[in-house]
């Protein structure tokens, strides 16, 4: 077992292509945990989607060796996390386990929102952040205008950050010389009883569940008795050991350390994240305090496009929770679309990620409804009602008051697309709480309704700075707000899988807006379709889609084969995401209409 004083923890915060990820990889070459066929993969994003995506998803570690420049070789836990805002408390998850962690910045950039705020979760947990600028390599790095940027934003000393360049390997070294100079060594009793956090639960279809665990205190070793605090249930640890990063095992883990342990577990509620693992003969030892365990923010609903695949639809939702604790479903029935499930999402990205998985990996076409928070409903009789589906509002005259989430939005901008910036917070109902002029960038916080923020707010941002703004955000209180329920009815049917809940100034526009997009969407057939918004029983907006005179494909008359085919063939899977509502054919766009309305 390694002495205490030779232990490093330690997590990389990193902007999105920053280069945490080559950093890593870097790392685990320098330390000779792989050899270089295994390296010719990026390792530490091991999913398929991450890959594909490029961005990095679940928490994972690597145990590293590293004979360091004063002849000891020390060994460091590298716990990895996710670089998207919709994965945040991953972040803070795997901060829980570290005593320091590395701001990469990449030098040509400067400091990003994200990092900013992961940095301050670091420093509340009082780990000590220790700056690198990466990419010294490009002709665009500008050391000493970044290390400025990181002392102004974030209050740390950053003049003697260490430089490097992850892709030609220069400075990487050095990188791990400073991190064993300035991050403290774990402390913790090493006879006193197990005490071992777990960071992540993953399912291995051979192994069961694997769990990332940090020992606070006393040691885990092959055959000890344990026991799972929240559940009280107990256990055998089956097997322990480290990633390296394959996962070897070591038959035992010390007090300070990293690894994994296999305990015959089946699900992953059976080893929760943020619980605390102890002896079945020492049941009173005391619970890590664990971090906060997050709630989904957005809440859609996914239904079946043929209504035989539900069943197939929910062995799928099981099997994806059993590696996604954050994902939330329940039956949901609707009028329109039949029976499927409300899911709830981290975010947007979250939620496109398990809409994918589901069509890609189990081979379901859905229709998903649109997205939307949740909000607090006090009705008259002063019951206090959470609302996460806008069909299963109560009746307008029996709510009281209805309340919506509000965020706290930081937002780091170049000087001169702040104008841009500050309009669309403007527009999106946000009030300004702060702002701060940096050397280059200016720091802009925000509470915004979360409603204006989860759908598109980070792309909107983005194209607003011509990419070079950040945003991070939280959320802050429930706040009384005039929303009301936005109806869309279908040759005068109401389809409760369309309704929306709006802010009352918005309620027109949003109206008109939602009805133009679904008449374009929304196939011609061979009669005439009305669409209308209403707002309880009244009728904001309407608009017809003409019934067809002609075959589509009649203006190919006499032309080109292989286009009339081509046309027939895309009409064919146009029609696999159909949902017939009475007798019309809606697409699956019309039901995300709402999303692709573009701002006034
Ligand atoms: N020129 C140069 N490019 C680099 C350096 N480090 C990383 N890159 C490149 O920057 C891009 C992003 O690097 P990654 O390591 O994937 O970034 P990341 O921060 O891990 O990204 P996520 O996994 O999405 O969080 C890749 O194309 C890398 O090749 C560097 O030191 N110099």
């Amino acid at each position: 077992m390694t002495e205490l004083s030779h232990i490093r923890n330690f997590s990389i915060i990193a902007h999105i292509d920053h280069g945490k990820s080559t950093l890593a990889d870097r790392f685990i070459q320098l330390c000779g945990g792989l050899t270089d066929r295994e390296m010719a993969e990026q390792v530490l994003d091991s999913m398929d989607l991450e890959r594909e995506r490029g961005i990095t998803i679940k928490a994972q570690s690597v145990t590293l060796r590293y004979k360091a420049r004063d002849g000891e070789e020390y060994k460091l836990n590298l716990i990895d996390t996710p670089g998207h805002v919709d994965f945040s408390y991953e972040v803070s998850r795997s901060l829980f386990a570290c005593e320091g962690a590395l701001l990469v910045v990449d030098a040509g950039q400067g400091v990003e929102a994200q990092s900013v705020a992961n940095c301050y979760t670091a420093i509340d947990q009082g780990l000590e952040v220790v700056p690198v600028l990466n990419k010294m390599d490009l002709p665009q790095a500008e050391p000493d205008r970044v290390s400025q940027e990181i002392e102004d934003v974030i209050g740390i000393e950053a003049t003697e950050a260490v430089r490097c360049s992850a892709k030609n390997g220069e400075g990487v070294e050095d990188v791990l010389e400073e991190l064993i100079r300035l991050v403290p060594p774990p402390q913790g009793d090493t006879e006193g009883p197990l005490q071992a956090l777990i960071i992540d639960s993953w399912f291995d279809n051979y192994l069961g569940v694997v769990s990332l665990v940090r020992i606070r205190q006393g040691t885990l070793k092959q055959g000890d008795k344990i026991l799972i605090k929240s559940t009280g249930r107990p256990w055998t640890a089956e097997k322990v050991g480290i990633f390296t990063p394959k996962p070897t095992e070591t038959g035992e883990l010390g007090t300070g350390e990293v690894g994994f342990i296999i305990a015959g577990i089946k699900d992953i509620h059976g080893a929760p994240v943020g619980d605390t693992i102890t002896y079945q003969k020492t049941p009173d030892t005391e619970m890590v305090p664990g971090f906060k365990n997050v709630q989904p923010q957005v809440y859609a609903g996914l239904f079946p496009v043929s209504s035989e695949d539900y069943e197939a639809f929910r062995d799928a939702l099981d099997k994806l929770t059993l590696n996604d604790a954050s994902l939330f479903f329940e039956p949901e029935n609707s009028d329109a679309l039949g029976f499927g499930f409300r899911c709830g999402f981290l975010g947007m990205l979250h939620m496109e990620i398990v809409q994918e998985r589901l069509e890609r990996e189990y081979g379901i076409d859905l229709i998903t409804t649109a997205p939307t928070v949740i909000y607090e409903v006090v009705t008259t009789d002063g019951e206090l009602q959470e609302v996460s589906n806008p069909s299963y509002l109560p009746e307008t005259a029996s709510v009281e008051e209805m309340r919506e989430p509000i965020v706290e939005a930081s937002i780091l901008v170049p000087q001169e697309y702040i104008g841009n910036v500050i309009a669309l917070c403007e527009e999106r109902r946000g009030v300004q709480t702060n702002m701060t002029f940096l050397s280059t960038q200016v720091q802009l916080t925000y509470e915004l309704p979360m409603a204006e923020v989860v759908l598109d707010f980070f792309d909107r941002v983005k194209s607003a700075s011509r990419g070079f703004a950040s945003l991070d955000y939280h959320f802050k209180r429930f706040q009384a707000s005039n929303l009301v329920k936005l109806d869309v009815l279908i040759n005068g049917e109401r389809v409760d899988a369309l309704a929306l809940i709006v802010h009352r100034d918005q309620a027109e526009y949003r109206g008109r807006a939602v009805i133009e997009k679904m008449k374009e969407l929304i196939p011609r057939q061979m009669f005439d379709i009305a669409i209308q918004a209403a707002i309880g029983n009244h009728v904001i907006a309407r608009s017809t889609v003409k019934a067809l005179r002609k075959n589509v494909t009649a203006k190919c008359y006499g032309g080109d084969v292989s286009r009339k085919k081509k046309l027939l063939q895309k009409q064919k899977e146009g029609k696999k995401r159909m949902k017939s509502l009475g007798k019309v054919d809606v697409p699956q766009e019309a039901f995300l209409a709402v999303l692709r309305v573009d701002d006034k």
